[in-house]
């Protein structure tokens, strides 16, 4: 990428108060390219998204978008003026305006008549043109939330930002405006900044992920690298259920009742995550289990399992199989453990 076209933010720290909100977030967006900002509410991902906008100005580093720098070096240029598009939850269409009116609204710099066809094309990449003459109070929130992305995405904005935009929906239409939206912005080729504390969602959209916490940047990467490597332990439990270990370790492995793992490095104490996909039934040797209960979840079965072991206290954890056939309370199993959803990580 040309470190000067999209967006880049460097060194970005952000006080309110005394409180750092936001602590040394570099980060950069290639044209075309869709980042989400992921993580646990409060750590920092709507001010670093607000700061790309324009409408904070960080206490410290600078944001250049597509080669101008935009903030920093006693620089700040206003929202109004970076060409960048907003979707936020609440859709805020203009009651006032129809659907056609809404989406003019923001590219006044066209003629009548381009106006109106730039409006109805966009219309129709979000499957709203037949609506036109429509009032926003006459549409659902997942007509609105497309309405709104034609209207952001009508002036043809140098930079999307996306603050959590499909969380008022219920869950089948938030997958399906998702998909849509993810879409239509790849179609235009528009770079995006999303903000979600979605780890599933941010899977979905993004060609990249930075997961964040306490206002830094804990690991930035396409997300099948934070799910197959995750840095930390925040990391790899932010994407799911975990099993959690506190292994001892001797000899270079750690021991845990599902047995011996491979640890890097003179440490005496592990902590050793299994995902719960990871642990499968065998009919080969393997540590041994009894069922406490099985639950069928739909596309998985969630097991409860205690496992025993000789000089350990025994560990109640959970398997999520594939399979729907569920094993009996009680019955006793042989586990099989993928050593890809295995993370060793040492522990103080
Ligand atoms: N204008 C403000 N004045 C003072 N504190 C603020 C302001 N805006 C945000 N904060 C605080 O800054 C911290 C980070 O907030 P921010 O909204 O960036 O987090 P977030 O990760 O987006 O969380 P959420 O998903 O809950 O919105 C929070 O502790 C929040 O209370």
């Amino acid at each position: 990428m040309n470190s000067t076209t999209g967006l880049v933010m460097s060194n970005i720290t952000h006080h309110f108060g005394q409180t750092r909100v936001v602590d040394d977030v570099s980060l950069s967006i290639a044209p075309g390219e869709l980042l989400c900002l992921l993580g646990p509410s409060g750590c920092g991902k709507t001010t670093t998204l607000r700061i790309a906008a324009g409408l904070e100005s960080p206490s410290a580093g600078t944001v250049v978008l597509n080669s101008q720098l935009v903030s920093g070096n006693g620089v700040h240029l206003p929202p109004e003026r970076r060409h960048v598009g907003f979707l936020f939850q609440d859709y805020a269409l203009f009651p006032h305006l129809d659907v056609l009116g809404n989406v003019e609204f923001g590219i006044q710099s066209l003629t009548g008549t381009e106006r109106k066809t730039r409006a109805l094309e966009m219309l129709d990449q979000v499957g709203m043109k037949d609506y036109a003459q429509a009032w926003p109070h006459q549409l659902s929130g997942g007509q609105q939330q497309r309405v709104a992305l034609a209207r952001a995405l009508a002036p043809n904005p140098g930079l999307m930002l996306l603050d959590e935009p499909f969380s008022g929906l219920d869950k089948r239409l938030r997958d399906q405006v998702r998909d849509e939206t993810l879409h239509v912005l790849k179609r235009n080729r528009v770079s995006t900044l999303m903000v979600t504390h979605d780890p599933e969602e941010a899977m979905f959209m993004a060609d990249r992920v930075a997961v964040m916490r306490q206002g830094r940047i804990v690991q930035m990467d396409q997300p099948e690298a934070l799910y197959n490597s995750p840095a930390d332990p925040f990391v790899a439990s932010f994407f799911g259920e975990v099993n959690i270990f506190d292994a001892l370790v001797s000899n270079g492995m750690a021991d845990t009742p599902l047995g011996r793992f491979s640890v890097d490095g003179p440490v005496a104490k592990a902590q050793v995550l299994v995902r719960p996909e990871g642990i499968g039934i065998t009919d080969d040797a393997g540590p041994e289990a009894v069922v406490l209960a099985a639950r069928l979840l739909g596309r998985v079965s969630l097991i409860h399992l205690r496992v025993e072991h000789p000089h350990l206290p025994a560990a109640h954890l959970h398997a999520r199989l594939a399979s729907r056939a569920l094993p009996a309370e009680g019955e006793r199993l042989r586990l099989s453990i993928d050593h890809s959803q295995v993370f060793i990580f040492p522990a103080t």
